[in-house]
């Protein structure tokens, strides 16, 4: 951290009411600095319990939602199929389903997103992750990787994921890794780690980081969330419990971001991987981009939607 963060820090820490413009001031900061920012205790308990109850009847199939993507862990897809709750890893596409969806449009989630990416704000993909006990692979880790490899929308600074812990995670059950200031750098090519083990369908990983950055391990108690920006490097360790380790979370782009193409770019790999699953599932041609995918997917919560 820098002096200037750190004074603030200081003076915050010894204040017995610190002002609200020096703790936003420093939050920003400390966002700024580092590429993430943890809020204590932001989303109340009743609605992650109501998350949790319709993540429940979505794997009871009580309820269908269009485009919905229900992932199970590779180690488990790839055993004898056990059609159970349990073998969820993670509900991905949610936005057609209004009760998962409020998430996106929580006043105190989207008055820091306002913060980062300015007042116009599109919610672009949605994801509940149920990352269950490892099976003994290893397969529940998710390597280190940056989200912008995913996007073709730019600038990066318009663009913020908000996660929210559903529970108390922690290294034992496989809580975020972030590389704290790795966001100042540029996007990275990502491809497949080489995992013993194997590895879920399309969890690229950073090629060859530095081992020797230092990581910080983000504990986190429910309803605590941490915003990150789309270049910071981050993954998830194995899950060595019984439970599954569950967090719910929404990427948000600004209105007014702009697509681009990514042809000719590091980001060619998940293009294609895109294509072959959205032809694959919907029965569309070659024609079909990796910008088509998210334009169709991404819902505006406020403001205007400019550009995308
Ligand atoms: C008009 C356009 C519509 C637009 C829709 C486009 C949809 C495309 C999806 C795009 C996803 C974009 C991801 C964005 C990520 C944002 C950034 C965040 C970073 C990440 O989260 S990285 C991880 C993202 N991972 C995914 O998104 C994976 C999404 N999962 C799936 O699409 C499916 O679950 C999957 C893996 C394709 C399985 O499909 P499904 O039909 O449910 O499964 P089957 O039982 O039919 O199995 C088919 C085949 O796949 C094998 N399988 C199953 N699960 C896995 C797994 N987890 N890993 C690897 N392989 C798996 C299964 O064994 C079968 O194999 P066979 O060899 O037997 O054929
Ligand atoms: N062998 C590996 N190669 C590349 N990345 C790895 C490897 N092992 C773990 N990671 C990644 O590092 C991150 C942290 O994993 P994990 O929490 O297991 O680390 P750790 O340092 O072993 O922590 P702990 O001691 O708490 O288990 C995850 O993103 C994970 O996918
Ligand atoms: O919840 C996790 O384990 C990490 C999820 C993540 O980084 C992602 O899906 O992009
Ligand atoms: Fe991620
Ligand atoms: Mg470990």
């Amino acid at each position: 951290m820098s002096r200037a963060a750190e004074r603030l820090r200081l003076l915050i820490t010894h204040l017995d009411r610190p002002p609200a413009a020096i703790v936003s001031f420093y939050s920003r900061l400390f966002y700024e600095e580092n590429g993430f920012l943890l809020i204590k205790n932001l989303v109340s308990e009743e609605d992650i319990d109501r998350f949790r109850r319709e993540f429940e009847r979505i794997c009871r199939q009580e309820i269908k939602v269009p485009g919905l993507v229900v992932m199970r862990d590779v180690a488990i897809a790839k055993s004898e199929f056990v059609p159970d709750q349990k073998a969820v890893s993670k509900l991905q596409d949610f936005q057609e389903d209004p009760e998962l969806f409020r998430y996106c449009s929580l006043p105190e989630i989207l008055k820091y997103v306002e913060c980062f990416i300015g007042p116009n704000i599109m919610a672009m993909h949605t994801m509940l992750i149920n990352k269950p006990p490892d099976a003994g692979k290893k397969t529940s880790r998710h390597p280190m990787h940056q989200d912008l490899h995913y996007f073709p929308f730019r600038p990066a600074d318009r663009i913020v994921c908000a996660w929210t812990a559903m529970e108390k995670v922690s290294r034992q059950n496989g809580c975020l890794v972030v590389l704290p200031g790795s966001h100042k750098g540029t996007l990275q090519e990502h491809d497949y780690p080489e995992w013993e083990g194997g590895v879920n369908k399309m969890y690229h990983g950073v090629r060859g980081y530095d081992p020797q950055h230092p990581r910080v391990h983000l504990e986190m108690e429910k309803g605590d969330t941490v915003f990150f920006h789309p270049l910071l490097i981050h993954g998830s360790g194995m899950n060595q419990t019984q439970g599954f380790r569950k967090a719910i979370s929404c990427h948000y782009a600004s209105g007014d971001c702009y697509y681009i193409d990514v042809k000719g770019t590091t980001q060619e790999n998940i293009e294609k991987e895109v294509k072959e699953i959205a032809a694959r599932k919907y029965a569309v041609g070659d024609e079909i981009t990796l910008k088509d995918t998210w334009a169709v997917r991404g819902r505006l919560v406020q403001g205007a939607r400019i550009s995308m």
